[in-house]
């Protein structure tokens, strides 16, 4: 295990966090919900930037204040945009990240940054939004750590440097034992990337699953009022009124679609069981 929650709760002023999670080896843990739900939070308690409330944090099976030099050096995150001075060209911070990480892999990281054509020798602050992305997600993967922690690393970006980051970032998983937590309010990212999703909603994790189990097994079904009255209703999950009746989200779309052959079940995708899990209703 790379990292895990154990009931860990943050009070702020009108919010409060309540969160239990696991990150597994070799596997893509995704954190998705809105805006304000609590990605940022519970990040940086991983991070030790926030300290909990209650509950226990442990990162590879240790608590926060028992990781050594080299275990802190085996996490790796995106950086602040504080950490790069904008004056400085990438060439001349990769002079120096080797004092800072001395995992960190220059000729490589060099490398990358001719496949992503990122200048060695413009300032930083220079960069245009996505190139700046481009090069946090390259420092982050180029110290070699073995748990990447990345909150939004895709935010603000187009359709195709979005691509080229999970691209990077599924490279990086190809060596064994490695681990990312990420996050996104983008859940086709997670849906393409992820093989494990958390749902977050006002501070509590409404829903964890495999990614394929979502896109496999989940579904939701559209029905007018009286198809709705008849319904057995034993495998639905969520319930929403429409003005055509009703959407509910079921795990057991199968189901459904074997005994109820004329009802519209569509296939679940990570954005409506997102969606259904936090407006709709329990039974
Ligand atoms: N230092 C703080 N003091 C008071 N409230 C805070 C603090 N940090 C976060 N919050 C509140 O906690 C809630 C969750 O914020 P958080 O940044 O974790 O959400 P998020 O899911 O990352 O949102 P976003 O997608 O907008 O980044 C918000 O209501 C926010 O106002």
């Amino acid at each position: 295990m790379l990292a895990e929650l154990d009931q860990v709760k943050k009070q702020y002023k009108d919010f409060t966090l309540d969160c239990s999670m696991k990150i597994q080896e070799d596997c893509v843990t995704g954190l998705i919900g809105a805006n304000g739900a609590g990605k940022s939070t519970t990040f940086k308690m991983l991070l030790g930037l926030v300290r909990p409330d209650s509950g226990e944090i442990r990162i590879f099976g240790k608590n926060r204040k028992d990781l050594s030099e080299n275990d802190r050096r085996e996490i790796g995150t995106v950086l602040s945009d504080s950490f790069f001075s904008g004056y400085l060209t990438v060439a001349q911070l990769m002079s120096f990240m080797g004092d800072f990480y001395p995992g960190f892999q220059k000729k490589e990281f060099e490398k990358q940054c001719g496949r992503f054509q990122l200048p060695v020798d413009k300032k930083i602050k220079e960069f245009s939004t996505g190139m700046k992305a481009k090069l946090k997600i390259l420092f982050a993967i180029s110290v070699n750590a073995r748990f990447l922690i990345l909150d939004e690393p895709t935010a603000g970006l187009d359709v195709m440097s979005r691509e080229t980051i999970l691209d990077l970032l599924r490279e990086y998983m190809e060596v064994p034992g490695r681990g990312v937590l990420i996050s996104s309010h983008i859940s086709s990212d997670l849906e393409q990337f992820c093989d494990e999703i958390y749902m977050i909603d006002r501070g509590k994790i409404v829903m964890q699953e495999e990614t394929d189990r979502i896109l496999g097994n989940y579904g939701v079904l559209k029905l007018d009022d009286r198809s709705f009255a008849s319904l057995d209703k034993k495998y639905l999950l969520r319930i929403r009124k429409e003005a055509f009746g009703y959407s509910c989200l079921t795990d057991q779309r199968q189901f459904y679609q074997e005994n109820y052959p004329d009802l519209t079940v569509e296939r679940g995708t990570v954005d409506q069981v997102l969606t259904m899990m936090t407006k709709g209703e329990a039974l």
